[in-house]
């Protein structure tokens, strides 16, 4: 994810205007606003809040609706995000009919025009290179930017181009592009990963689905959202089993039509407000979270002392008295996710005792520490190991947010600090996050969202009320 401040869809002010999110608005519109969260600590929270489609779910899901030569792809539970509206530009750069409305999506990609996606929208987020095991399988031929590494680790992309290679992709590398060929189909091959990448099992999945023959993935990524993928690439006409397991088997078929799916909910999101619950020692309903998707991290927050209820619409989060310490290592699925890692750092600074936290994904998933010291943490950072010393009130103060799920902690951690806390880099939080401000609002949190720069003053009230922005479908 590059450092710029918000991202500028202008282009899309001819589209579709609903209900929804003020935020995503502001920024696609104007594309110069930057914005603070303030957040006044010490408030209890109480009801239900509702969680959205899971952002890492649906993002390989539209890019899988490219496999699509016949029919409309339609995605329901799409959350209004800013990474969604990225990925909808990406397929509408390469000549796709894309419309966007109430968090539904529709995705014609009867006719492809180019096989291009460029810098400009790659740079922007790391998963529009999803969209290369589509193409190259569809159209024999891909040419995408480089995605490159982001704040969390250098992010490599060995694995994907390695499947792709098994395949029979020719693969070169040049002026910060990857463009991948081949001459006629890709031909199914025996892919064993060398690290279980979501994403290289992501986009080999997808490749594999139009091949010629029988693929097999080994040490496959595990995550939730590899299945719902399956799922969708499945109710596409594709042929793929195991999926959720470390072995996928993928029969290529000859060609896949548009399908309707309903994204999962976000799993990130729930755990994030089941935090929300127990770290300000309330009583919380997550609506639409999925117990089986977070057992890990379910586990350790009662390993803790926090009590959890699930049922089928969601789970139920409260406490009962002080928290204990705990240790926390993350791992690929089912292990705990490295997207709660910080979420739960700011969780274990309210408990009592020494906790240790081990991130074994990301080699530099810490930067979210930094800012917790502003607001007198303590915490010792050694390689991948973070000390953290708990129980020590924390205190309001200005900090950043260095990535998303950084600006999801530090809010939390603001939840329960002493006076106010100002968040900035708001990007970030807007790229997994609809409404965060919004709906801890609605829960009792005294939390706004306030302009720190406005460039350009124009249209503020026209965009309201609001949801997201997409050209309608031709
Ligand atoms: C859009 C999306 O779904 N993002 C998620 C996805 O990212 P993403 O798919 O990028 O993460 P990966 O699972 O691929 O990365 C895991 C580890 O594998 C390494 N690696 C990955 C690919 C590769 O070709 N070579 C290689 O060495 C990475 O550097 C990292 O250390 O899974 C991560 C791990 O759960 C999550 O944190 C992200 O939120
Ligand atoms: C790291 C994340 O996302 P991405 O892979 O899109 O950067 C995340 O969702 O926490």
């Amino acid at each position: 994810m590059d450092s710029t401040t918000d991202i500028n869809l202008s282009g899309l002010t001819n589209g579709i205007v609903t209900g929804g999110y003020k935020h995503i608005i502001q920024n696609t519109r104007r594309g110069t606003m930057m914005s603070k969260i303030i957040v006044r600590g010490g408030k209890k929270l109480s009801g239900r809040v509702r969680i959205h489609g899971a952002k890492n779910a649906v993002l390989p899901i539209i890019a899988a609706s490219i496999l699509g030569s016949e029919g409309v792809s339609v995605i329901h539970d799409a959350p209004p995000l800013d990474d969604v509206l990225v990925i909808n530009k990406v397929l509408e750069s390469l000549g796709i009919a894309v419309e966007y409305r109430n968090e539904t999506i529709r995705v014609d990609a009867g006719r492809i025009t180019t096989c291009e996606a460029s810098y400009d929208l790659v740079r922007k987020m790391r998963a529009s290179f999803l969209v290369m095991g589509p193409l190259l399988t569809r159209m024999g031929q891909a040419r995408i930017s480089l995605p490159g590494g982001c704040a969390i680790g250098t992010r490599p992309i060995d694995q994907h181009l390695k499947g792709f290679e098994a395949m029979g992709a020719e693969i070169e590398l040049g002026q910060g592009y990857i463009e991948a060929r081949v001459n006629g189909r890709l031909k199914g091959a025996k892919i064993y990963l060398d690290v279980a990448s979501v994403g290289a099992t992501e986009n080999i999945m997808m490749a594999a689905a139009l091949a010629e023959g029988t693929t097999l993935i080994e040490n496959a990524a595990k995550e939730p959202e590899i299945v719902d993928l399956a799922n969708y690439l499945n109710a596409m006409g594709a042929k793929i089993r195991g999926a959720g397991t470390g072995l996928i088997r993928i029969d290529g078929v000859e060609r896949l039509q548009g399908a309707v799916h309903t994204v999962i909910p976000d799993r990130i999101e729930a755990g994030t407000y089941m935090i929300a619950a127990a770290i300000t020692g309330s009583d919380l309903y997550v609506e639409g979270a999925i117990g089986d998707h977070l057992r890990p991290v379910i586990s350790k927050m009662q390993e803790m002392g926090v009590q959890i209820e699930e049922d089928e619409n969601g789970i139920r989060v409260y406490t009962v008295g002080p928290l204990k310490a705990v240790d926390v290592k993350t791992l690929p699925y089912p292990g705990f996710p490295t997207d709660m890692q910080s979420q739960m750092m700011a969780l274990l600074l309210t408990a009592e005792g020494t906790s240790i936290v081990t991130e074994t994904v990301f080699e530099n998933r810490f930067m979210h520490v930094e800012q917790m010291a502003n607001m007198s943490a303590q915490i010792k950072v050694e390689g991948r190991t973070a000390v953290i010393s708990g129980g020590a009130r924390l205190q309001g103060a200005k900090v950043c947010a260095t990535d998303l799920r950084a600006g999801a902690a530090l809010i939390l951690a603001a939840l329960v600090a002493e006076g106010d806390t100002e968040i900035t880099g708001l990007h970030h939080i807007d790229r997994g996050y609809v409404g965060i401000t919004e709906k801890l609002s609605l829960l009792g949190a005294e939390i706004r969202r306030l302009p720190l720069e406005i460039v350009e003053e124009t249209e503020r009230e026209e965009v309201l009320p609001l949801f997201a922005v997409q050209p309608s479908l031709a």
